[in-house]
């Protein structure tokens, strides 16, 4: 059974809770039905996941100058420059700008622009993603059999990567009984890691692959959601397009475009942020399962075996928090900020009760300050090279929802101009 636990009071008993009574992992596991879709037991040691701090996070400034060149090259190429207006498949864009970007950190340059192996990323997310869905129903004595019977499902995909990640592996072992452990130009992206530091036993590479799309999925489905609402808003609300071309031609003018600096662009930062509050996350945050009867803080117990959430959509909607919470406000962190003369709390990578998009606690989202400077370095760019509106003016395309999770609209079009103003 699920829980939903109400008030900031519980979400603080959630956060301080041990692993051994609350667990992210067990909820995972169940919904994504990962022993049976990815490998089993990947969630005992999910160590890929702590790579994403250890390689990316920790190396963002070292990282920005590829993400800005491959931000730059990817829209180029996905949305090149016209006089007139052109109109762009909005999500899709989105999506392959993200996949494109995140793939140049997890696996070089050489792969991250490889049509197939990003389709393949997209493919295996969306087969994953029904593949769980079956496997929830079936019960576990028949999910062996049903496992083996889906075979056309995440296996085929899962051979068609690794036909790209072998040679990759096979370079770089290379490169090293040549030139030695640290060989000129090896690069420190996420297959590196786990090439290197991932346990003797997973160093193969179906194992190797396998948590390179397990991290992949977890990464480029809310990144590439995040992207394409955000262009959406920017076009719904062009009121707002010449503060921040503003703020970000000073930013530039002064710094350039660097990890740093796009730190300075703080209006662009509360756009994006609002763009999430309102449009990201889904009904429920911060699923843990109970794997030990667990008593809060006013003495309700749940009982091993259940599962908890916080209602994150109806906390980022509650206008005790957010005056007209249904209203986009896209300066709303800004004046926060400058209003208290806090830089921290009001950024989009900040979490708290108020503000689960990356859920709480030591489980939040590790991958949310990659996101936020892509997410910035995106649309600066979008901002200071095209002119954008809707297809319909005044008519934002409609999300979609699949259960709990409100995702973009999926087929409605972008307009696109070279920037003329
Ligand atoms: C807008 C984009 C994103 C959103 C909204 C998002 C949201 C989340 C949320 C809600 C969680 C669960 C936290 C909890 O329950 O306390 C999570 C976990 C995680 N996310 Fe993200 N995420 C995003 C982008 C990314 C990216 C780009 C990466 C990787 C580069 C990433 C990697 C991860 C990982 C590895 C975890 C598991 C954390 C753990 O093991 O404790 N995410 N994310």
């Amino acid at each position: 059974m699920t829980f939903v636990i109400s008030g900031q009071d519980l979400i603080e008993d959630v956060r301080k809770a041990g692993d051994d009574q609350l667990s992210l992992y067990g909820s995972i596991k169940e919904g994504m039905q990962t022993d049976h879709t990815m490998e089993p037991h990947i969630l005992e040691n999910p160590y890929h996941f702590r790579y994403v701090h250890l390689s990316l996070t920790r190396d963002l400034g070292g990282r920005f100058p590829e993400i800005q060149e491959e931000v730059t090259t990817a829209f180029s190429e996905l949305v090149p420059l016209t006089d007139d207006w052109t109109s762009f498949p909005a999500w899709l864009t989105g999506k392959f700008v993200v996949l494109r970007v995140v793939n140049r950190l997890f696996v070089g340059p050489s792969l991250c622009n490889n049509s197939d192996y990003n389709e393949i990323n997209d493919t295996y997310s969306d087969d994953l993603v029904k593949t769980a869905l079956v496997m929830g129903f079936t019960p576990d004595l028949l999910k062996p059999i049903v496992s083996k019977l889906l075979d056309s499902y995440i296996p085929k995909t899962l051979r068609r990567a690794m036909e790209h990640i072998s040679p990759l592996v096979e370079e770089r072992l290379k490169q090293e009984q040549l030139l030695g452990e640290d060989w000129p130009g090896k690069p420190n992206d996420l297959l590196t890691w786990l090439m290197e530091k991932a346990p003797e036993s997973n160093k193969s590479v179906k194992a190797i692959t396998i948590r390179l799309l397990a991290t992949m999925f977890a990464a480029y489905r809310p990144a590439s959601m995040a992207l394409t609402q955000a262009l959406f808003d920017i076009a719904t609300f062009p009121s707002y397009i010449p503060e921040l071309r503003d703020e970000i031609e000073a930013v530039v003018k002064e710094e350039g475009i660097t990890k740093d600096s796009i730190s300075k662009m703080y209006k662009l930062d509360s756009f994006i942020k609002e763009s999430l509050r309102l449009r990201a996350g889904g009904k429920s945050s911060m699923p843990r399962k109970v794997l030990k009867d667990f008593t809060f803080s006013n003495g309700t117990t749940v009982f091993a075996g259940n599962t908890i959430i916080a209602p994150g959509y109806a906390i980022h909607h509650d206008a005790r928090y957010y005056p007209n919470p249904n209203e986009f406000d896209g300066f709303r962190f800004a004046r926060l900020r400058e209003e208290q003369d806090d830089p921290v709390r009001y950024q989009i990578v900040s979490v708290g009760p108020t503000y689960m998009m990356f859920g709480n606690g030591r489980h939040a989202c590790p991958g949310r300050f990659l996101v936020s400077s892509l997410l910035k370095t995106m649309l600066a760019h979008v901002l200071m090279t095209y002119d954008v509106k809707l297809e319909h003016e005044g008519v934002r395309p409609a999300d979609k929802w699949y259960t709990f999770t409100p995702a973009p609209n999926q087929t409605a079009g972008l307009m696109f101009r070279k920037r003329a103003t």
